[in-house]
């Protein structure tokens, strides 16, 4: 295993074609494309990485996987009211549904979807509040007390908000959001904030690999039936307007964020976390969906099968 990641690595160290940085959050534009890393975590205890694995990195989207769960956990089945969970074959930060489909999102992992997720954690809380339980979780799924919200980042997101605000306002004025706009949105934009490396990322997403129970403290984070249906949703939502590409070339369950990460599941196997900063014209990182096609191939790790 470690020769295939280190094999990954070299490989595609070698490309030129790395994809474009996002630059709509000007913070990030100033990270180096250049830069690379894989880890894996196995359900029995081994830990693999090649790269800078132990580079912290803004998660961005792949917070909602986390959001998602925290909000499954305050709300259960009563979420689904609140959000969709079909794919929306529209960009991450698009508004078009929204209008025809009265302000409900149409996923938890769309921009509009993940707002939609942090109203339902914050019940009344201020934001301060909210994102201390947000990061706590992070930080007892990934064992690991260090992990940080990037301020900067949070901060430079904040100043470029007019998209996001538009979906959030879009939302209250269907009646979607209980809480002040404002609020929601600095909650969000932390959320998405926190800086993580791909070794942390491979341990906090262990519990989606193992039927909901946390390795190796082997405490439950969440039910066998609730890890499964968050898989179905990165597996259908979670490269957005690219998922089925995704699933087609990787065939695994994947939330991609615009820091360039990708955290995917391999059930009853592992969780696997890439990172390379440039993106694809979907948002997602293109050497990362590469290196987990390249993983994928050679490990028939797929859930599709070999
Ligand atoms: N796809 C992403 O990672 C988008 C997250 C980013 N914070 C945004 O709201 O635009």
């Amino acid at each position: 295993m470690q020769e295939l990641l280190n094999n990954i690595v070299a490989e595609l160290a070698l490309e030129t074609e790395r994809g474009k940085v996002a630059d709509y959050i000007p913070q990030l534009a100033h990270v180096d494309p250049h830069q690379f890393a894989i880890s894996l975590a196995t359900v029995d205890g081994q830990r693999y990485s090649a790269g800078c694995a132990t580079t912290p990195f803004s998660i961005q989207s792949i917070s909602k996987v986390f959001t998602l769960t925290i909000a499954l956990g305050k709300w259960g089945d009563g979420l689904w009211s609140q959000v969709g969970r079909e794919p929306s074959g529209d960009p991450f930060n698009s508004i078009v549904q929204l209008e025809h489909e009265g302000g409900k999102p149409r996923n938890p992992f769309i921009n509009a979807g993940a707002i939609a997720i942090v109203d339902a954690i914050m019940m009344g809380h201020e934001p301060k509040e909210t994102l201390a339980e947000i990061l706590s979780f992070v930080r007892y799924i990934a064992d690991d007390n260090s992990i940080c919200f990037d301020h900067q980042v949070a901060a430079s997101e904040m100043q470029h908000k007019d998209r996001n605000a538009s979906l959030a306002h879009f939302m209250k004025a269907f009646g979607r959001l209980r809480h002040d706009v404002d609020k929601v949105l600095g909650t969000y934009f932390h959320q998405c904030a926190i800086a993580m490396s791909c070794d942390q990322l491979a341990h906090a997403g262990l519990f989606l690999a193992s039927d909901g129970v946390n390795q190796p403290s082997n405490l439950r984070v969440v039910s066998p039936q609730r890890a499964r249906r968050i898989n179905s949703l990165m597996m259908m939502c979670g490269h957005y307007d690219a998922s089925g590409e995704f699933a087609f070339r990787v065939g695994l369950p994947g939330k991609s964020g615009v820091g360039g990460g990708i955290l995917a599941i391999a059930p009853g196997r592992g969780s696997l976390a890439v990172w390379s900063p440039g993106l694809d014209k979907y948002g997602n990182s293109l050497l990362g969906t590469r290196a987990l096609e390249m993983f994928v191939q050679h490990t028939g790790w797929s859930v599709f099968g070999h």
